[in-house]
């Protein structure tokens, strides 16, 4: 068995992570019985999955978490193919909210009835490659790479969970008319919070009053969240999952622009070659950086 086969299981053409996923939760995926009012968060790893969890967890039921700040991530929006406390999906109250990093041609085709909604949360690559180098020396079930030189090959070749970035976001992207979508962007989220979170409110047709609004904005805040254990995984990471170092954290920087202070002039120059090949005629535009307050 090679690295690859270790940690990557290639179903329909697509890398989910081994040791997660279940083969047969993904053969009967298509069939998966979708709910009007379900709430789909797709993203690619590491674009700001865990963020919009926590800001739909509020939104729907806990703007105020009263006693239920001990509740797992994963008990709030489980992580549709990583089913880790093995929920019991159909018996789950609505609205239910998931997660899931799945390419568009493995949606389940109820999700193209155009009513259950979907998130589509996009970050620019570098700072995906970034976050992903980190992530994937962190936790014991993804391959880790000596240096971001490294890795971003594995990037660049698909060889990850999520197989290539262009795939997942063109995919998704063309093929938006057939789904019930909102596209949102890592960048502006940050640059925004407040706002981003009135445009998801607004999709999901909820109603926020001002103090709601100013409760979510709050919790949702990088430096709240950094500091909250179940934003973290911390439990799932250290006990569930397993990790190689115990100095990392699920939320590590959360800025943009991040991979300025790791790729090379060459690296920078070899993954701009790739993404204007790759990207030249996709509309949707990307923020590489940001000034920090
Ligand atoms: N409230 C928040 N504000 C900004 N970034 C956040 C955030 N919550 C999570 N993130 C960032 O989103 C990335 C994780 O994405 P995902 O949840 O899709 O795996 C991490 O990026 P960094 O590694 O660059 O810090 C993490 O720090
Ligand atoms: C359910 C927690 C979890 C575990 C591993 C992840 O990795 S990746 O985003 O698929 O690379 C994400 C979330």
């Amino acid at each position: 068995m090679d690295d690859e086969d270790k940690y990557l299981l290639k179903f329909k053409g697509y890398n989910f992570e081994r040791s997660l996923v279940d083969i047969d939760f993904l053969e009967n995926l298509d069939n998966f019985e979708i709910r009007d009012d379900d709430v789909f968060i797709i993203t690619y790893p590491k674009s700001g999955t865990i963020w919009t969890q926590q800001i739909l967890s509020l939104i729907y039921y806990e703007g105020h978490r009263n006693r239920t700040e001990l509740v797992e991530t994963v008990d709030r929006s489980p992580f549709l193919e990583y089913n880790l406390h093995k929920i019991d999906y159909e018996k789950r109250p609505s609205p239910r909210l998931f997660a899931s990093h799945i390419p568009y041609y493995l949606a389940p085709k109820g999700l193209k009835n155009k009513k259950a909604k979907v998130i589509y949360v996009y970050r620019n690559p570098k700072d995906v490659l970034t976050s992903y180098f980190h992530f994937s020396n962190l936790l014991i079930t993804l391959e880790a790479s000596n240096n971001i030189g490294d890795f971003m090959e594995r990037f660049l070749d698909g060889k990850v969970v999520g197989s290539f970035w262009v795939d997942h976001i063109r995919g998704w992207y063309e093929h938006r008319h057939d789904f019930n979508i909102l596209f949102m962007m890592y960048e502006e989220m940050k640059k925004d919070l407040r706002s981003s979170v009135l445009k998801i409110s607004s999709f999901l047709e909820k109603e926020l009053s001002e103090e709601d609004l100013d409760a979510i904005v709050n919790q949702a805040a990088f430096k709240n969240m950094k500091v909250d254990p179940q934003a973290n995984y911390d439990s799932i990471l250290q006990n569930e999952i397993g990790m190689r170092t115990n100095k990392g954290q699920f939320l590590r920087k959360g800025t943009v622009g991040d991979w300025k202070h790791h790729l090379t002039v060459e690296q920078n120059e070899r993954f701009d070659r790739v993404f204007q090949r790759k990207m030249k005629d996709f509309p949707l535009k990307f923020i590489w950086e940001i000034d920090e307050e």
